[in-house]
């Protein structure tokens, strides 16, 4: 049983078949994909306040230090995103900063918000009107909180990490798989298009790992909601001085999610984190986001590929490298499982918009 998955009231019935099956897959019986893509976004670490302690995580901030971007730093890293090219502002956040901390709540009052999604309505709207798309990963949410930003989001994401109770979630106050699970399948109830994934390397077994990745395809199958699943090898700082999963683990770990999901779903691999190329070969099909503006925030050890080296990676894979919007384009027409548009009128206004970020929208797809 999966933690906290009767809490949440998460009801996934995974064959034990099914996760044999995926435990025997090798990389041998993958291929490389016909193409690779990429988004251009910017970091916009809304707030690093966290109620939880993850013990592999440098993002978040102890007590005391909690800290907020204002709406003026939002709008500076916006234009500076905009300016260089980008499509994407990726909001991320620790988990329900406002409910642990009063001083993030107390500053978000200041500015005229009850809730730390309700600010998330302002940055979003900053980031728009700045010309750039915006995907949140605010963490775990309510059916409540997604609902309120939904419409001013092309996607929005939470990695599932794993389906295991690991000792690097532990402490008094540890995320729990059932309420990421929820989360996910509460993106799928809304129509969201979403982005989730495995973190490799956290204390999880190879079970878990097979475990993880048939639970995402569950939802899936039952919303058609998943855009790409990202897997995620844990990086070295200094709060995990553990060890990151060696190539021939990811190379399995790869191989297993190409297989276990359906094609329409990207594969994901980080460029920053992961050894690329030696993972090429195993179904990866996209590189995330890659930002020429911020560093990224979750792992600042580990800068960003310049665009070259992307270019370089697929030259040598001699696949062609595409840029994408941070939705991608299957969701462009058609409903989701609520027979809602997948994009919210607000959001499909700005594609089709006579301006600047609305021509450079309509290049990325066109390209
Ligand atoms: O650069 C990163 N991008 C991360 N992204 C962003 C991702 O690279 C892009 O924003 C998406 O591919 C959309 O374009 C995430 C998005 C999610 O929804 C959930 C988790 C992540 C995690 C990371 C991450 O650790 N580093
Ligand atoms: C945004 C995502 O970043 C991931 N994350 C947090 N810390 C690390 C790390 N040290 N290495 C890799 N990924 C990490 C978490 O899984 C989170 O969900
Ligand atoms: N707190 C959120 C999560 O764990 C997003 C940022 S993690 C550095 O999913
Ligand atoms: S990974 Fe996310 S939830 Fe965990 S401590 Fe870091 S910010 Fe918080």
């Amino acid at each position: 049983m999966i933690p906290g998955a009767a809490e949440y009231d998460v009801d996934l019935a995974i064959d034990p078949e099914d996760t044999e099956r995926l435990l025997a897959v090798t990389p041998d019986d993958v291929g490389p994909a016909p193409e690779l893509t990429f988004a251009r976004n910017v970091f916009v670490p809304l707030t690093t306040a966290c109620r939880y302690t993850c013990t592999y995580c440098t993002y978040y901030d102890v007590p005391g230090q909690a800290s907020l971007l204002s709406p003026e730093e939002v709008r500076d890293v916006c234009r500076r995103g905009s300016d260089a090219g980008c499509t994407e502002a990726l909001f991320t956040f620790g988990d329900d900063p406002d409910d642990r901390y009063t001083a993030v709540h107390d500053q978000l009052a200041d500015w005229g918000h009850d809730s730390i999604h309700e600010y998330l309505r302002e940055a979003c709207e900053i980031a728009l009107d700045e010309g750039l798309l915006p995907h949140s990963n605010p963490g775990d949410q309510t059916r409540e909180q997604m609902a309120h930003v939904a419409d001013l989001n092309a996607s929005m994401g939470v990695m599932l990490e794993t389906t295991a109770d690991v000792q690097a979630h532990g402490g008094p106050r540890a995320k729990s798989p059932g309420q990421r699970l929820a989360t996910i399948r509460t993106a799928g109830e809304l129509g969201v298009p979403f982005t989730t994934g495995v973190l490799v390397g956290i204390g999880e077994t190879w079970h878990d790992r097979a475990e993880s990745l048939l639970a995402i395809r569950e939802l899936h199958e039952r919303y058609d909601h998943v855009q790409e699943v990202i897997v995620q090898p844990v990086a070295t700082n200094e709060r995990w001085r553990g060890e990151t999963p060696g190539v021939e683990t990811l190379r399995r770990v790869v191989a297993m999610a190409r297989v276990a999901l359906p094609e329409a779903v990207s594969v994901q691999v980080p460029p920053n984190l992961a050894p690329v190329r030696e993972v090429l070969d195993c179904g990866v099909d996209d590189l995330g986001g890659v930002s020429p503006v911020t560093d990224d925030h979750i792992n600042p050890d580990y800068a960003w590929p310049a665009l070259r080296e992307l270019e370089a990676i697929a030259e040598d894979a001699a696949v062609p490298l595409c840029e994408r919007l941070p939705v991608y384009e299957r969701f462009l027409d058609g409903s989701g499982a609520n027979d809602r548009p997948w994009l919210s009128e607000r959001v499909r206004a700005e594609l089709d918009a006579p301006t600047a970020a609305g021509e450079r929208y309509r290049a990325v797809l066109s390209d």
